[in-house]
C-alpha cells in the first residue's frame, strides 16, 4: 500500500517541523523537500518591484520534482534503500511518501497524487515574526516579506481554493506536539482504512461451493476493488 501525504501550507507555518516528527514515528516512510527545487538564483527572475521572485511556482524545477515522486511510486522499496530508509519487515506492505512544501497544491501534474493533502496555516503577523528569525540560503532582503511573500502566499492560497482543491487545513498556532499528534493519527486511520479496503478477506463469508452454488458470476467487488496506489 502506497499513501503520498502533503505537508503544505503557508511559510513558516512549521511544515518542515512536522514532517521531520511523522517521518520518524511512520513506518517506512520517505519524504521529499520541495525547497531542494528551487532553482539556481540566477534563473530567478526579478519582478517590476525589484524583488527576486523566489515564492513563484516557475522558481522551482517541478518536474525534476514529480520525477522524483514518480521514481517513489515505481519502488518505493528500491527508494527508501536509496534514501537511507530501512525497511521494517513487520510493515514491509505500508509505504509512506512525505512532500513538505509551500507550493504543493499549484501544480496541476501533482494535484490528484496526493492520498491527503494538508495545509498548515499561520496569522500575517506570527509569520512575519517567524520568517523575521530565519535565514535562508540567500537571506531576504528588507520588504521582501509584505512585497511579495505574503502577497504570493496570498495569490496562490486563493487560485487554489478556486479550483476546488481538497485540503485538511492544520491551524499552526497549536503546540508542535498537538499538531504531531492529530496528523500521525490522522494517517495512522487512513493506513488502517485502506488496508481494510484491499484485504483479501472477502465482503461474505466463504460458502462451500456445492451444486447449485456459485453460478459463475462474481459480485461486484465493493471498496476492495480500488487500487492500492494513489
Ligand atoms: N507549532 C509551532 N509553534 C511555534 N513555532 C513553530 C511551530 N512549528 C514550527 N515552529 C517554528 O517556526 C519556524 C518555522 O518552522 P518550519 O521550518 O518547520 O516551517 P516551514 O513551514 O517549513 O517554513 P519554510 O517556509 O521555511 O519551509 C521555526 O523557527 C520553527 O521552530
Ligand atoms: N531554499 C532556497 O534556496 C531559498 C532561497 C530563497 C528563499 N527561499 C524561501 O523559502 C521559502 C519556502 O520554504 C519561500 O518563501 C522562499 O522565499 C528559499
Ligand atoms: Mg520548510
Amino acid at each position: 500500500m502506497k499513501l503520498i501525504v502533503g505537508i503544505g501550507g503557508v511559510t513558516n507555518g512549521g511544515k518542515t517541523t512536522l514532517t521531520n516528527s511523522l517521518f520518524k514515528a511512520l513506518p517506512n516512510c520517505c519524504v521529499i523537500h520541495q525547497d531542494d527545487f528551487f532553482k539556481p538564483q540566477d534563473q530567478i527572475a526579478v519582478g517590476e518591484d525589484g524583488f527576486k521572485q523566489w515564492d513563484v511556482l516557475e522558481s522551482l524545477d517541478m518536474e525534476a520534482m514529480l520525477g522524483t515522486v514518480r521514481a517513489w511510486l515505481r519502488s518505493p522499496q528500491k527508494f527508501a534503500r536509496a534514501h537511507g530508509v530501512s525497511v521494517r519487515p513487520d510493515a514491509a506492505d505500508t509505504h509512506v511518501l512525505i512532500l513538505d512544501g509551500f507550493l504543493l497544491y499549484s501544480y496541476r501534474p501533482m494535484v490528484d497524487l496526493y492520498s491527503r493533502r494538508y495545509f498548515l496555516t499561520v496569522p500575517y503577523e506570527e509569520c512575519k515574526w517567524r520568517r523575521s528569525t530565519r535565514s535562508y540560503t540567500v537571506p531576504d532582503p528588507p520588504g521582501l516579506f509584505d512585497g511579495h511573500v505574503w502577497p504570493m502566499y496570498q495569490k496562490y492560497r486563493r487560485e487554489m481554493e478556486a479550483d476546488g482543491v481538497e485540503v485538511v487545513y492544520l491551524d499552526g498556532m497549536k503546540s508542535r506536539e498537538e499538531l504531531f499528534h492529530q496528523v500521525l493519527e490522522d494517517i495512522q486511520n487512513s493506513l488502517l482504512n485502506r488496508s481494510q479496503a484491499v484485504a483479501p478477506t472477502p465482503a461474505h463469508p466463504a460458502r462451500p461451493q456445492g451444486p447449485g452454488l456459485g453460478g459463475g458470476h462474481r459480485a461486484a467487488r465493493p471498496t476492495a476493488a480500488q487500487p492500492d496506489t494513489v
